[in-house]
């Protein structure tokens, strides 16, 4: 204790030095320093710590959140490129890794991820083994199967941030065209987050009327507004803003953040996150795939069994199909 604390303060009790919804954000990357700032600013958690391999630039993040704590309700924010930092969180976020450039696909960056992972994950599980993990780079379907295997940990507690953003794309694209808000818009997008990602065309409502009960071809090529083109907008969205801004950010942040808070606050909320599908829809592939899940303290608690078409089932299988493929190739 310094002189002027230990003349302001007598000592009662040595305080803890750790507080009880603890996140670590592995990547402080365009990704990472969203999803840091959602989580800040939507007062989930009360401490947030920071992992990169780039010392300087992980203090400079950490000194430039630190900065603006006197704006945000008792967080703290830590950093180091060691993993002790990150002891008895509760929820690991993992977006390190490369991301994508112009034009190239999620899956090309698939080996290069699974051995960044390598170094990350074990390091993860040590110091925090009652986590869960929310894994964002990409491919994140298969980013996430492989740290549910480099983790040990019960697949329940192994997330991915899959579809809940393109669902979220979808729902705005929708908005614009019924010029409502976009979360007055309901739609699903289910299956790999990306290029195969499947538009669950059977659900898609605004206050529970269901537009293919007004449009019985939505979705389809037989239909003259051409909704389909929503989805295709979807697909197109990070290949888009890749191109115009080099990387996706903010909507990938304020999802993650979303998910954070169901999990930490044991919401119970709904999200189409990624999540062992073996058994979900016929898929008999060691998998994993967004479908929407209940979130919690344990993490995925719950599957919605979600009435399907043969079309949308045979869409998810090809999905599958291809994660199973991509995996079976990966030197792990
Ligand atoms: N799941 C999703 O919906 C989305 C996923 N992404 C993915 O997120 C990932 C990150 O993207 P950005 O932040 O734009 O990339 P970035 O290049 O800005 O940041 C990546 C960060 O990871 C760090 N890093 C690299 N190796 C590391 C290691 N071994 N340990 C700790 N940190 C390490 C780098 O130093 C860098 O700070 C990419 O894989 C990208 O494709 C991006 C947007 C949406
Ligand atoms: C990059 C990426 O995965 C996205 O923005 O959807």
């Amino acid at each position: 204790m310094s002189a002027i604390t230990s003349a302001l303060f007598t000592e009662v009790a040595p305080p803890h030095d750790t507080s009880g919804n603890k996140v670590t954000i592995v990547g402080v990357g365009q990704v990472g320093m969203a999803c840091a700032f959602s989580i800040l600013t939507q007062n989930v958690a009360s401490e947030i710590v920071l992992v990169d391999v780039v010392a300087d630039k992980l203090k400079g993040e950490m000194m430039d959140l630190q900065h603006g704590l006197t704006f945000m309700k008792n967080v703290r924010v830590n950093a180091s490129t060691d993993y002790s930092v990150t002891a008895n969180s509760r929820l690991c976020i993992v977006t390190a890794g490369a991301r994508q450039k112009e034009g190239e696909s999620r899956l090309a960056l698939v080996q290069r991820n699974t051995d960044i992972f390598k170094g990350i994950i074990p390091q993860l599980v040590k110091y925090s083994p009652d986590a869960n993990l929310l894994i964002v780079s990409n491919p994140v379907d298969i980013l996430t199967y492989v740290a549910w295997k480099l983790s040990g940990l019960p697949h329940n507690r192994v997330i991915g941030s899959g579809t809940n953003l393109d669902s979220s794309r979808f729902r705005f694209i929708m908005s614009q065209r019924v010029k409502v808000a976009p979360n007055s818009c309901h739609g699903w997008i289910i299956g790999e987050h990306g290029d195969t990602s499947v538009p669950v065309w059977s659900g898609v409502n605004i206050a529970g009327v269901r537009l293919r009960d007004i449009n019985p071809h939505i979705g389809t090529a037989n239909d003259k507004e051409n909704w389909k083109d929503v989805h295709n907008q979807v697909v197109q969205s990070a290949y888009e803003v890749i191109k115009l801004k080099g990387y996706t950010s903010w909507a990938i942040g304020l999802s993650v953040g979303t998910l954070a808070q169901a999990i930490l606050r044991n919401g119970g909320n709904i999200h189409a996150v990624s999540t062992l599908v073996k058994g979900q829809h016929g898929i008999d592939k060691e998998v994993f795939l967004s479908l929407p899940c209940v979130l919690g303290e344990n993490g995925v608690t719950h599957i919605v069994k979600q009435p399907l078409t043969d079309e949308e089932v045979a869409m998810l299988q090809k999905s599958a199909k291809l994660m199973d493929e991509v995996q079976s190739n990966l030197k792990m």
